[in-house]
């Protein structure tokens, strides 16, 4: 059996968007409506005629809602497959009247815990005869079809003028159906296993013993970080939500995976200052990152810190691109540039380059949620790292070696101390001018990233500062900066060792302050 006449449908839905054409469209074709309180309240309102679900069940809805549709009746309605005779004939002893469609979506769980409503609300939410139909219904896609998306209403509709779904739409139906209540007990699992009913454990260091995220395919991508591999992009959570995975590129060829990743790398380092602030990423590391009194400006000085890699970068700003950024960008070969906005006439200014990729996104959220990384045979959580530990206040540092910095020689040091979080570890990070003049990046040791900062300096390393994401173990690797003519250096401090490091920066006669906090990143 491939088509299935739609001839009795029964309808329970808490969103009611479009429900009213729905209905319409149903009685007009001559399909019986069953449907429960509300729902059918609604579809009378309309002179839609409906069944009340109490004359299928004879039974009232009960329980403040609670006991509406969980009824043999309905279920059995349900579950009989017609394409077994004896389930046919056990209805027809039974007095059972089949249903061909279910239209249901549930109750409002997620944006109950989202709204901060008190825990018995949130509970109250949990909708339990609704996914109970949705997944009787999956079941017997064989004789039933089940929507949950009342953007799928149309379909019906239309559906119902053909005849009735396929077989193959209405598996897929229910594969949508499955997924729409799989989305919704991992939201309702790990709240209790999160906020409502933590073990132990979880009570003591707010890690679930049960962790559950739905996601939602966006787009299938070329190919994942080289060629041969496959890949796609999923969403988690609401699509017109913030960050990268939501958003909307205005122009360019489509986004490749290490787009996203070079753009995510991007919109992190941008994200971490308040000035306007631009980061240019390769690789997944930064070639500059600077701020200044606008974003035209802070491109330049951003570009300047080293421009040939900054050619096929990935650029991301915490400001609408202005049309003088535009004109700045576009003498350069970029792939990338993700920002909250663009300024009228900057978009056209970038687009006479046919290749660069523009995005808007939406702000990032900012560090609390947690962070996964794979590993063969599990998954990693951490917190998100942030830059608002007690030890990223330039007021919390302690300067143990030199003279106190001056006001704009600590607004450098703040400055490479917030960049030099945006760098793959071992990370050396020196600045001038709240612009990164040399980066250091990726080494196995701490002394050949200093090497490398300080090559990519140049002659701008004399008078410059420098920040390390992790203390120095040895003074080899400050004596590298030190010589080059580094003048103040901000690091964690925690070495055994920090006393010769300490010793070092004194001997040089650099001011040396150290954080009390630590942002590897790997
Ligand atoms: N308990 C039940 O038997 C039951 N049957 C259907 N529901 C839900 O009730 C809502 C629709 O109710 P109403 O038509 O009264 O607005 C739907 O979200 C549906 O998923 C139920 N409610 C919660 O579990």
């Amino acid at each position: 059996m491939s088509q299935q006449a739609i001839r009795r449908a029964l309808i329970s839905v808490y969103d009611k968007t479009g429900l009213e054409e729905l209905g319409y469209g149903l009685a007009e074709a001559g399909v019986e409506i069953v449907s429960t309180g509300s729902t059918a309240a609604r579809l009378r309102e309309v002179d839609v005629p409906v069944t009340p679900v109490e004359d299928v069940t004879g039974f009232p809805e009960c329980l403040d809602g609670r006991v509406k549709t969980l009824h043999p009746n309905v279920h059995a309605g349900l579950l009989a497959d017609r394409t077994r005779p004896e389930h046919q004939s056990a209805l027809d002893d039974l007095g059972i009247a089949p249903f061909d469609l279910v239209v249901v979506n549930l109750y409002p769980f997620q944006e109950a815990v989202a709204s901060g409503a008190p825990p018995e609300e949130c509970v109250e939410k949990i909708d339990i005869g609704g996914p109970a139909m949705v997944r009787a219904s999956a079941k017997n896609h064989a004789s039933v079809a089940v929507v949950t998306d009342p953007s799928s209403y149309d379909d019906v509709l239309e559906a119902v003028r053909a005849g009735g779904f396929t077989m193959e739409q209405r598996k897929r139906l229910a594969a949508m159906a499955y997924a729409h209540t799989a989305s919704y007990d991992a939201a309702v699992s790990t709240w209790f296993a999160t906020r409502y009913a933590p073990d132990e454990v979880a009570e003591r260091t707010g890690w679930p013993d049960f962790y559950a995220t739905a996601h939602e395919r966006a787009t299938t991508l070329r190919y994942g970080e080289n060629p041969h591999q496959d890949a796609a992009l999923y969403r988690v959570d609401d699509p017109s939500g913030p960050g990268l995975a939501g958003a909307e590129q205005l122009h360019g060829k489509e986004m490749s995976y290490n787009n996203y990743v070079d753009s995510d790398a991007a919109l992190r380092a941008a994200y971490d200052f308040s000035e306007p602030c631009v980061a240019i990423i390769k690789h997944a590391n930064p070639c500059g990152i600077a701020v200044g009194d606008d974003i035209a400006e802070a491109h330049r000085k951003a570009h300047a810190c080293d421009s040939v890699s900054a050619f096929g970068g990935v650029i991301a700003t915490n400001r609408p691109v202005s049309v003088a950024m535009a004109e700045q960008v576009a003498e350069i070969f970029t792939e990338v540039l993700a920002a909250p906005g663009f300024e009228p006439g900057a978009v056209e200014v970038l687009t006479r380059k046919k290749n660069i990729r523009l995005l808007v996104v939406r702000p990032p959220e900012r560090g609390g949620r947690a962070e996964t990384h794979g590993i063969s045979g599990g998954v990693l959580l951490q917190a998100s790292d942030r830059i608002d530990a007690a030890g990223d206040d330039p007021a919390s540092w302690e300067l143990r070696a030199g003279p106190a910095a001056d006001d704009a020689t600590l607004a450098d040091l703040a400055f490479a101390w917030r960049a030099v979080r945006s760098v793959k570890s071992n990370a050396i990070l020196l600045s001038v001018d709240r612009a990164t003049v040399g980066v250091g990046m990726g080494q196995v040791n701490r002394v050949d990233s200093a090497r490398l900062a300080v090559t990519r300096a140049g002659d701008r390393v004399r008078g410059a500062v420098a920040a390390s994401d992790a203390f120095f173990p040895f003074p080899d690797g400050l004596e590298v900066l030190t010589e080059a003519g580094v003048r103040a250096v901000v690091q964690p401090g925690g070495s055994v060792r920090d006393d010769e490091v300490v010793a070092a920066a004194e001997r040089a006669g650099v001011a040396m302050y150290l954080t009390g906090t630590r942002h590897f990143f790997h």
